[in-house]
């Protein structure tokens, strides 16, 4: 199928008060497969229709469930798949695109089951095959094998994990018009309401709030070379707007929260910018952030595992070098 003719569907996280850096690189990916239309579960704020307009969206799906599930209906996985599967019929869409979240994989799978459609979970990348099929590309079994997945079905289910690409508007402007489609909730939808939820800010003090680890597209981890103190790499991620991770030592030694673990039995993370302190580079850390786009390690010991995956290697006491570095990103920012 041509790009031209191709309808991909993004569905967009609630609530939708304003687009999340992950929602606007998924409608600059869905440019590149075809015409872009969003769905939404709560209607979406001036705001996010202004964001919508800039990337060039303009159809906005939003369902209307045919009973009252109450106010947390739009966070029920079942719920959520139920609609794109009904905004997919109704849309003829061959592509729906959701951020790689958990409950969003966990909609991206019921949706496939719904539908029959061909999903790939993770992809770092989309792209489309001499046959016009969408293909979704991932590392995997802890980055050591990059795959691709042509997906052959009429409808391609993909969560893309953050940072798969730069967020770009789109050309011109358009104006984005909000479309309601009925969807009546199945039983199993209607069993699994969410009838709570709270979202727990990570507590960093007084300092600035930083990005999520999972999300972020700056990175900097320390390792056991911090000796438990986290400053410097604390210091360096609020220069860089980064967020702050860690190896499982430090978490195990209660230096930083369980929250920071990069790694197999961590967070995964694929930034754009990732920056190593004190870290060896041990496989169980290394599965978890070898994706990153570009790597930088700071040790003291030139033959550390970790600078034979680094884009850039800075042998040197990271104590010393953070903080110059955090030094010199302020003043190039406070001169921009
Ligand atoms: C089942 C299992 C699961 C695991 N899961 C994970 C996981 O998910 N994530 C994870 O991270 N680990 C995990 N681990 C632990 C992992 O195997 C390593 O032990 C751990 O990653 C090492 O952490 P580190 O690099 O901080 O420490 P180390 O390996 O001790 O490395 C410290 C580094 O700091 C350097 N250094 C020391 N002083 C300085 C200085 N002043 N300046 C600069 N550099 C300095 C040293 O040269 C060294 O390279 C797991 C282990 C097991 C058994």
């Amino acid at each position: 199928m041509t790009s031209s003719r191709r309808t991909v569907l993004v569905h967009l996280d609630t609530p939708a008060t304003e687009l999340t850096s992950s929602a606007l690189e998924l409608l600059t990916l869905a440019r590149s497969l075809g015409r872009v239309e969003a769905v939404t579960l709560a209607s979406p704020s001036l705001t996010t229709l202004a964001q919508l307009g800039a990337y060039g969206v303009e159809l906005v799906r939003q369902a209307e469930p045919a009973e009252d599930l109450g106010p947390h209906a739009p966070h029920s996985t079942a719920l959520v798949a139920e609609a794109l599967a009904r905004a997919a019929d109704v849309s003829g869409a061959a592509v729906v695109l959701l951020a790689s979240t958990f409950p969003n994989k966990e909609s991206a799978a019921r949706l496939a089951f719904l539908t029959g459609a061909g999903l790939v979970i993770d992809a770092a990348a989309i792209g489309v095959s001499d046959e016009g099929h969408v293909v979704g590309s991932k590392r995997v079994l802890a980055g050591s094998w990059d795959t691709s997945c042509e997906i052959v079905t009429d409808l391609a289910v993909l969560t893309v994990r953050a940072n798969a690409v730069v967020p770009e508007p789109a050309e011109a402007a358009v104006e984005t018009t909000v479309e309601g489609f009925a969807v009546v909730p199945s039983t199993l939808a209607k069993a699994g309401v969410p009838t709570s939820r709270e979202v727990h800010e990570a507590e960093h003090g007084d300092g600035p709030a930083r990005p999520a680890l999972a999300e972020a597209a700056f990175v900097v981890a320390g390792g056991r070379g911090t000796f438990g103190d986290f400053t410097p790499v604390e210091d360096l991620a609020d220069a860089l707007g980064a967020a702050v991770g860690a190896t499982r030592d430090c978490v195990d030694e209660g230096w930083i929260g369980h929250d920071a673990q990069i790694g197999q039995t961590g967070v995964t993370i694929a930034p754009r910018v990732y920056v190593g302190a004190g870290i060896s580079g041990a496989p169980h850390h290394r599965g978890g952030m070898q994706a990153s786009q570009v790597i930088v390690a700071v040790n003291n010991d030139p033959d550390c595992p970790l600078f034979e995956i680094s884009d850039f290697a800075v042998v040197g006491d990271l104590h010393e070098v953070l903080p110059q570095a955090a030094e010199r990103i302020r003043e190039h920012r406070a001169q921009a």
